[in-house]
């Protein structure tokens, strides 16, 4: 691993997650900006030391620069991370395109998003990829709770890049410390789809929690939705082994048991006899399972791929099936081998 030499880091999209790694990237002695998307949050945040509206009580280091000019914080990046939602990641792109006007010094482009673009069913990679033809794309995934990583708690990460390299081992040098420790990977999409997929998982973990059907239930969904991700993904041309490790598992129990999970605590509420419509109106935060549940569906019905329990969580999202009736449905499967089970192919 070579040794860290300056770099300019520029986070984009100012919520909690874009802030918490920002702040660490910051505290770990690296340049880095953090853009937020309108310019009286920008100032909100300088004058608070604080991101009162996405992850308030954390005080931001001194050393990081806040802004909402994009194309000043651009202008000296040598490597950009992007956290907004995956409904907003490609104006997001757009606009980074037309302000870098080419790819500037840009190395590595790093999303933090965990979801697919509806309609297109693309991983926010190839979306980014897209945007800025000719710049290494990369994903930094895991189990991250925001707050945890702001408060300087420890985690584990990865790095699953479309071309590995020297640049990004400098960048793995650079961004790991005592409280975040990064590994590298080179199957991007199984990090992108083990991501998205563990959010699907997360809402149904919480219809669990919202219908109280106790420990055993939570934690056989929890086992039969890894095996359920390990076959979609690798039907999407992922790596079964990613599935495995911290962006895949790792992320998925944390997501599926964490109390602070939006994605959880919104099929919490669910099965526990709120709506979808009242629990999405007026949102501020984003749960990204509830779109990325109708993009991986549709994947799924694309390429003829059964996936009992994400189609019970589309079920419940979109088609007003109650919790405890797409609980009977899996419950009352055709009984098989616990390793059967291959696909169902059209
Ligand atoms: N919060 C967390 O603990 C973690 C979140 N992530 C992922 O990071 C991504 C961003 O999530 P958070 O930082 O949690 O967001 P958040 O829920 O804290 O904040 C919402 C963000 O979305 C932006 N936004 C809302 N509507 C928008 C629009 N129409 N156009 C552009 N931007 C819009 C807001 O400005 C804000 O930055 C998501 O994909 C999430 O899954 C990944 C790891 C941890
Ligand atoms: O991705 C996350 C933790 O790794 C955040 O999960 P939620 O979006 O469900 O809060």
């Amino acid at each position: 691993m070579s040794d860290p030499r300056p770099l300019q880091f520029t986070v984009i999209g100012a919520g909690a997650w874009g802030t918490a790694v920002a702040a660490h990237l910051a505290r770990r002695g690296q340049r880095t900006s953090l853009v937020t998307r309108r310019p009286e949050h920008a100032v909100a945040m300088q004058l608070a030391g604080e991101n009162r509206d996405y992850l308030p009580g954390v005080k931001l280091p001194a050393a990081l620069m806040v802004t909402s000019d994009l194309r000043a914080a651009l202008a000296e990046a040598d490597v950009a991370l992007i956290a907004s939602p995956s409904h907003a990641l490609r104006d997001w792109c757009q606009r980074m395109a037309t302000e870098l006007g080419g790819v500037g010094r840009l190395q590595l482009f790093i999303s933090l998003v965990k979801g697919l673009e509806l309609g297109t069913l693309l991983r926010p990679s190839e979306v980014m990829a897209q945007a800025l033809p000719g710049v290494n794309v990369a994903t930094l995934t895991g189990p991250t709770n925001a707050a945890e990583v702001a408060q300087g708690l420890p985690a584990a990460v990865v790095l699953a890049v479309a071309t590995p390299g020297a640049f990004v081992d400098q960048v793995q040098a650079a961004m790991s410390g005592s409280t975040l420790r990064l590994y590298t990977s080179d199957d991007l999409a199984g990090a992108e789809y083990g991501a998205s997929l563990k959010n699907i998982y997360a809402i149904g973990a919480g219809f669990c929690d919202g219908l109280k059907l106790g420990d055993n239930a939570k934690a056989s969904l929890i086992t039969r939705a890894l095996t359920e991700m390990v076959r979609v993904g690798e039907h999407l041309g992922a790596k079964k082994e990613t599935f495995y490790g911290l962006s895949g598992f790792g992320d998925l129990v944390a997501t599926c048991h964490g109390a602070w999970s939006r994605n959880r605590e919104f099929g919490e509420k669910i099965g526990a006899g709120e709506s979808v419509a009242d629990l999405l109106a007026g949102r501020r935060t984003v749960v990204e399972g509830y779109r990325t549940t109708q993009a991986l569906h549709d994947l799924c019905l694309q390429r003829g791929l059964t996936a009992p329990i994400l189609g019970e969580v589309h079920a419940i999202l979109y088609q007003q099936k109650k919790p405890i009736d797409a609980l009977m449905s899996l419950m009352t499967r055709e009984l098989k081998r616990e390793t059967s089970s291959p696909f169902a192919k059209k």
